[in-house]
C-alpha cells in the first residue's frame, strides 16, 4: 500500500505566510510497488508555482521551481520560495533538492522587469525580499542540493551557490554571475558567496568578465560538484549526497555549516540597508535604466 498525503498549500494572496499542511487523502495504489512514497504538494499562485514532494522515508524534500517562461525571480516568487523553506524548517525536512520544473532553465535570475522602470518603493520591496529569501536558503538547518537542470545566470547561480552541493545537467546549459556583462555590478553578498565557492582568484576572473560557465567549465573551477547526463542520474546523485547525513547528528551538522557561512551571512545582515541604498542608487540611475532597457529588448528580439 502506498500512502500519500497532499499538502494543500495556499495561494499566497489567501494565506500569506502561513502555508497550510493538510492531511487530505490516504489511499491504496493497486499493483504498484515502485511508486514514490511521499508527501506531495503544489504551491500555486499568480507569481509562480512551487511543487514540493517529500519522501517520507528519507525526509528529503524536492522543490521544483515553476514560473514560466524562465523562472525569473520577482517579489512574489521569492516570497513563495521563502515560505516554502519556512514550511520545510517547520516540518523538519531532512534535506532539500532544489530544481526547476521547467525545461531548459533552472532560473534566469532576477526578473529584470522588477529592475526596469522601477520606483524606489517597488525596488525596496523587491530587494528586501531577495535578501530575506537568500538568507533563509543560505542558512537552512537541513542539507541542500541544487539540481541545476537548465541555465542559471545571475541570481540563478546565486541560489545554486547557496545550496551545499551542486549537480548540473550537461552539456548545454550555462551558469555564472553575468552582472558585469549587463553593465551592472554583483552585490557584495553575491561576490562573497562566489569567493566562498571558488576562492578569490577564480571568483575575480569570473566576476570581472561576467562569465557564464558551461557545465564542464563549471566543474573544472569548482562552481559545481558533479556533472550528469540525465535528470534521473542527477536525482540519484543528489539523494546519495544527502543520504550521508542520515547518520550525522543534525545539530552538529547545522552548527558547523553556520560557522563556515557566518561571515558571509552576517556581512549582509549587518549591511542590509547599505546594500539596499547601493542597489537603489545604481539601478535607478538613467544610465543603468537605459542599459537594462536595451538588454530586455535584446532578449525579446531573439
Ligand atoms: C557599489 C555599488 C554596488 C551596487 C550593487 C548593485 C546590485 C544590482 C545587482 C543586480 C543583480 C542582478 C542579478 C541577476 O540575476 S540579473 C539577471 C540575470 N539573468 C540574465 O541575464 C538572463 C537573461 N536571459 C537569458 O539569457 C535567456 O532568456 C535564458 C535564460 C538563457 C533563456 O533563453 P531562452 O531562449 O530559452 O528564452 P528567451 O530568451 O526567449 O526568454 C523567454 C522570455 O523570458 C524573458 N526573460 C528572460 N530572462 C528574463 C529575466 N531575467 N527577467 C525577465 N524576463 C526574462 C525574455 O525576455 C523572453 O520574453 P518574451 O517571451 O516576452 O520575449
Amino acid at each position: 500500500m502506498i500512502i500519500s498525503f497532499h499538502y494543500n498549500i495556499g495561494n499566497q494572496g489567501i494565506f500569506h505566510n502561513s502555508i497550510m499542511f493538510v492531511k487530505k487523502a490516504l489511499f491504496a495504489v493497486p499493483n504498484s510497488k515502485s511508486l514514490p512514497i511521499g508527501l506531495v504538494a503544489r504551491f500555486s499562485s499568480a507569481t509562480g508555482d512551487i511543487g514540493v514532494t517529500v519522501n517520507d522515508k528519507t525526509g528529503v524534500a524536492t522543490v521544483k521551481l515553476q514560473r514560466a517562461p524562465v523562472n525569473s525571480l520577482n517579489t512574489g516568487f521569492l516570497k513563495n520560495i521563502e515560505s516554502t523553506l519556512d514550511s520545510l524548517e517547520k516540518e523538519k525536512a531532512r534535506g532539500l533538492i532544489l530544481t526547476s520544473g521547467l525545461p531548459k532553465i533552472f532560473t534566469a535570475g532576477l526578473d529584470i522587469l522588477e529592475l526596469y522602470n522601477c520606483t524606489t518603493e517597488s525596488l525596496t520591496t523587491f530587494w528586501t525580499q531577495l535578501q530575506s529569501t537568500w538568507l533563509k536558503l543560505h542558512a537552512t538547518s537541513f542539507p541542500s542540493v541544487a539540481l541545476i537542470n537548465g541555465h542559471a545566470p545571475g541570481a540563478g547561480c546565486q541560489l545554486a551557490m547557496s545550496c551545499e552541493y551542486r549537480i548540473m545537467l550537461g552539456p548545454k546549459y550555462t551558469i555564472g554571475l553575468n552582472e558585469t556583462k549587463m553593465g551592472i555590478i554583483a552585490p557584495f553578498w553575491f561576490v562573497d558567496t562566489m569567493i566562498d565557492t571558488l576562492g578569490p582568484r577564480q571568483a575575480e576572473l569570473a566576476l570581472t568578465s561576467g562569465k557564464l560557465f558551461t557545465s564542464s567549465e563549471a566543474l573544472k573551477v569548482g562552481l559545481i560538484d558533479e556533472e550528469v547526463g540525465s535528470e534521473e542520474e542527477g536525482v540519484a546523485k543528489a539523494e546519495a549526497f544527502l543520504s550521508q547525513y542520515a547518520t550525522i547528528p543534525g545539530t552538529a551538522r547545522k552548527l558547523t555549516k553556520l560557522m563556515i557561512r557566518e561571515k558571509t551571512i552576517s556581512n549582509l545582515v549587518k549591511n542590509k540597508d547599505k546594500d539596499l541604498k547601493n542597489v537603489i542608487d545604481l539601478i535607478t540611475s538613467a544610465q543603468v535604466q537605459k542599459g537594462l532597457g536595451l538588454y530586455l529588448q535584446s532578449l525579446k528580439k531573439k
